[in-house]
Order: C-alpha cells, then structure tokens, then sequence
C-alpha cells in the first residue's frame, strides 16, 4: 500500500542543510496500523508527510497504492492524495465553523451535492460518536472531541490511507485510550490501512501491528509489534519497549544473582497461547531438569498475550539439549543471556 524506498531527505534553509531523512525504506501492507516510534527530531514527521507529499523526497521512491508519485502529474497527485486521509496532534480545525462544516469542507472543495455532503457527514458524527454536536463549534469541545471530529473530516472523502501526526500526544491517558479505539474501528470496518507516528510506546502496544523505530534519520529496527516488543535488538527501541513491557531483569534481581554468582539465565519468551501452556511443567516433568524462575513478565499486546522467562537451569547436559530440541518444536524463542 506504501512503499518508501532508500529516502533521502535534505532540508535547505537559510544556506543550512538539514539532513532528516538518510536512506529509509519500509512497506506498509493493505490493512496494516503501522506505527513510527522515535525521540523528537527522528524524522517521524518529515517521513508520513512524504506519503501525502507535503513533503518531497530528495532522493529515493515514495509508492502508494502501485503508483511512484514522482511520475504523477500534479492532477493525478491531487487524485491520489484523496486517497489519503491525515489527522494532526493539534487537531487543525476551523474555529469559525461549526462541527458539522468542518467535516463537511473536503466534500464541499470536491464540490460533492448537498444531499450527499449531508449523508456522508450525518453518517460520519454517528460513527465517531459526535451526532448531537453538528451545530457545536470546536471551542466548545474537549480535546478528545476535536480530535474525533478530526477523524471525521479525514474520513469524508472515504481515504484509504490514514496518516496520524502524533494524534493522542496533547490527550490525557483516558482519552487517548479512546481515540485508539476509534482507530481501530477505522482500520476494521472502513479497511483503511493506518500509518501512525509517536514518541509513546503505549500507543504501538494499543493499536498497531507493526512498528518502525526511527533514530536521526534512520530507521534502525522495524517488524511486527510482537516480535519488536519480544525481543528489541537496538538499544533505542529496548528502552521504548521497556517504557511499557519489562523485558530485562530488573537492577535489584541482578545484584542478589551477582551475589549468588549466577552468570547464565535461559530467556523465554512466548506468544499467543504458548504464553498459557504448560511449558515450564514439561522442562520439569519430561526432562528432569531443575528449573528457577528468576523474572517473569506477561503483557497483553493488543489481544495477544506476550510472556518473558527468564530461568535458572540446572541439569544434565543431554537433557538440556532434549529441552532446547522441545522448545524448537514449540516454536517458543529461547536464549542463553548473561546477566
Ligand atoms: N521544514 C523544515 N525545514 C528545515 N528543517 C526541518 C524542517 N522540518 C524538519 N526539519 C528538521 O528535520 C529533522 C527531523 O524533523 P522531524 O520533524 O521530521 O522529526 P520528528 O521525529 O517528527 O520530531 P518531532 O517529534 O519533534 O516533531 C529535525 O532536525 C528538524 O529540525
């Protein structure tokens, strides 16, 4: 649906070259909610405005839904780039326009009827839930309904693409919550493919099924939000994963293995209904080996269930590798780590 292929981004201004964007690619499949992670200044921003070119590549290839935008003429682009609809963090509505205009305004610049605006809008405040506010302004509304109004409005022209400029970043927790619930009832009943970008890891957990992590430019690990929660390779993405889920032993619980001179722990980790089956019995049961939970965490992520293990094994070496051989078979990941 999106494809970014080796982007190079260089901003010009004043004589001063910025360099936001140095060589990223990554796809983002029909269907997806794919969430960019990363510090402020990461390039999150620069890299979703290049889908709706608002901004253009200096180099590399920007693909939405099998066309190369650099080969579109500006008609085409403006045919394509209403296939794509954008929410912003600030909300970006017109306060001198009442609930009801603001969602209608992309319909009325596409010069659609009256009696079309009229049942699209009607059918989108019902969806997100703002029926009784059409004839409201947006200063008579709380941040979360702005936003959903928002929402709305990038809806009107029926987009397949949703980009979300750090949509929940000025809302409380609760409210956040909300709004990712309503992305979600957007990705499944419209089907539209959903790109996001967030400095909070709690909001890739919530909603999305893959995740890019973004660091000066670059992106610097990307896959599905299971196996990037699972098992963070780059030191920046640990530390946003650890924001929300534990996956290393905790500083005190290294100190008394210290003590106890422990220097080697097995790392499991499981999904989905592995993280529920008996496993830990069977290492016991069938191969006789004496097992220790040293630190254990489960998360739910989205509706699948995410557990880590980190144990203390002790047994015969023959039935170490029997054990290994079983969680092979079990698909459950495992690992020697040194603590
Ligand atoms: N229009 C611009 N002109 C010049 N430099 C820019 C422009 N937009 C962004 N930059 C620079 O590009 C780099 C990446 O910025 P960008 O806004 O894409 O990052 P970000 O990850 O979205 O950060 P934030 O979360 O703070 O918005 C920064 O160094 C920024 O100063």
């Amino acid at each position: 649906m999106i494809i970014l292929e080796d982007i190079h981004k260089v901003y010009l201004r004043k004589n001063v070259e910025t360099t936001a964007l140095k060589g990223v690619s990554l796809q983002v499949d029909k269907g997806d909610i794919f969430g960019v992670i990363g510090y402020s200044g990461a390039g999150k921003s620069t890299l979703v405005r290049l889908v709706n070119y608002l901004e253009r590549p200096t180099s590399g290839k920007v693909i939405v839904d099998g066309q190369l935008l650099a080969d579109r003429s500006a008609h085409e682009l403006r045919q394509i780039k209403k296939d794509i609809g954008m929410i912003f963090q600030h909300f970006n509505l017109l306060e001198s326009k009442t609930i009801y205009q603001n969602v209608a305004m992309p319909l009325i610049l596409s010069k659609k009827g009256k009696k079309e605006t009229k049942e699209r809008v009607t059918e989108l405040l019902a969806f997100v839930g703002l029926s009784d506010k059409a004839n409201s302004y947006p200063n008579e509304l709380s941040g979360g309904q702005k936003q959903r109004v928002g929402i709305a409005r990038a809806l009107a022209s029926k987009p397949k693409i949703l980009l979300c400029d750090e949509a929940t970043s000025a809302l409380d927790p609760q409210t956040t919550q909300s709004i990712l619930d309503l992305l979600k009832k957007v990705n499944n009943e419209y089907g539209i493919t959903i790109m996001l970008i967030t400095h909070e890891m709690s909001v890739i957990q919530k909603v999305c099924n893959k995740v890019a992590v973004m660091e000066e430019g670059e992106i610097i690990e990307q896959g599905s939000v299971l196996d990037v929660f699972g098992h963070p390779k780059h030191a920046t993405s640990k530390n946003f994963v650890q924001t929300v889920v534990r996956t290393e032993i905790p500083e005190n619980i290294k100190r008394k293995l210290a003590v106890r001179e422990v220097t080697t722990l097995t790392k499991l980790e499981m999904v989905g209904d592995h993280a529920t089956e008996p496993v830990l019995q069977s290492l016991i049961n069938k191969f006789h080996l004496d097992v220790s939970v040293v630190f254990t965490n489960m998360t739910e992520i989205q509706d699948t269930t995410l557990a880590i293990w980190y144990l203390q094994i002790e047994g015969k070496e023959s039935d170490k590798r029997a054990a290994w051989q079983f969680l092979e078979e079990q698909n459950v990941r495992y690992e020697e780590v040194t603590v």
